[in-house]
């Protein structure tokens, strides 16, 4: 698939969605933060404002619960007809059979770490994943500075999936702009989630570009 950019929205103004969605329509996907004041200390949205952006987004929606029980509250994303879904292996309690959940509802399922913790105890669960996340800053907000100690997580997800011969996507998330993208790509990651450095520009569009341009030059 290559290198893919997906603005999150949690930058973008909760009053016009429909509007800062029309400005990423470049972009690879729009990436959702549910936060339930739970799992993170904040509390962002759900599933009916979900099922209203899939009526009107230009592009698929990757969405990041944030959540407690997502063993509980993933699946219903997927029926939904969210094209992706990601919920977190610290509150998984079955994440196998959540995984092949979300996938049988047509969704690609994505689990996402966050900075403490280590990919190492998940390596024999790639194979049951569309998608790993790797947090690079803490979940909960955006604005927050790119944390260049997941980077060696980052290359030991890459190797560890390219070991293994799959096709697992390595996102990151938190943090990317045009003077961190490159630390990531060059790590192994592939999908790069965007807030700020997208919905805080001018030109949406430009934006995107840019990161795109560093990302795939940073790949050789
Ligand atoms: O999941 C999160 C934060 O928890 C992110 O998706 C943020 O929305 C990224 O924002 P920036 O760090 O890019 O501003």
């Amino acid at each position: 698939m290559g290198i893919q950019i997906n603005p999150s929205i949690l930058s973008a103004d909760f009053a016009n969605l429909e509007a800062e969605l029309g400005r990423i329509a470049d972009a690879d996907w729009a990436h959702v933060d549910v936060m339930d004041g739970h799992f993170v200390p904040n509390l962002t949205l759900g599933l009916p404002i979900v099922e209203s952006l899939l009526k009107v987004s230009p592009v698929p929606l990757d969405c990041h619960l944030m959540i407690e029980q997502p063993d509980r509250w993933a699946p219903a994303y997927a029926e939904a007809g969210a094209q992706g879904v990601t919920f977190h292996a610290e509150a998984a309690a079955a994440p196998v059979r959540l995984a092949r959940e979300l996938r049988r509802h047509g969704a690609r399922a994505g689990m996402a770490l966050k900075p403490a913790t280590p990919v190492e105890p998940f390596v024999d669960l790639l194979p049951e994943l569309d998608m790993l996340l790797v947090m690079t800053v803490e979940p909960g907000f955006g604005g927050q500075s790119f944390l260049d100690v997941t980077l060696p997580k980052i290359r030991r997800a890459r190797a560890a999936i390219a070991g293994a011969g799959l096709d697992v996507w390595l996102q990151v998330d938190g943090g990317v702009s045009a003077s961190t993208i490159e630390r990531a790509a060059e790590a192994g990651a592939d999908v790069f989630v965007a807030g700020s450095a997208v919905y805080g520009a001018e030109d949406a569009a430009a934006a995107v570009a840019e990161l795109r341009a560093k990302a795939q030059a940073a790949c050789g």
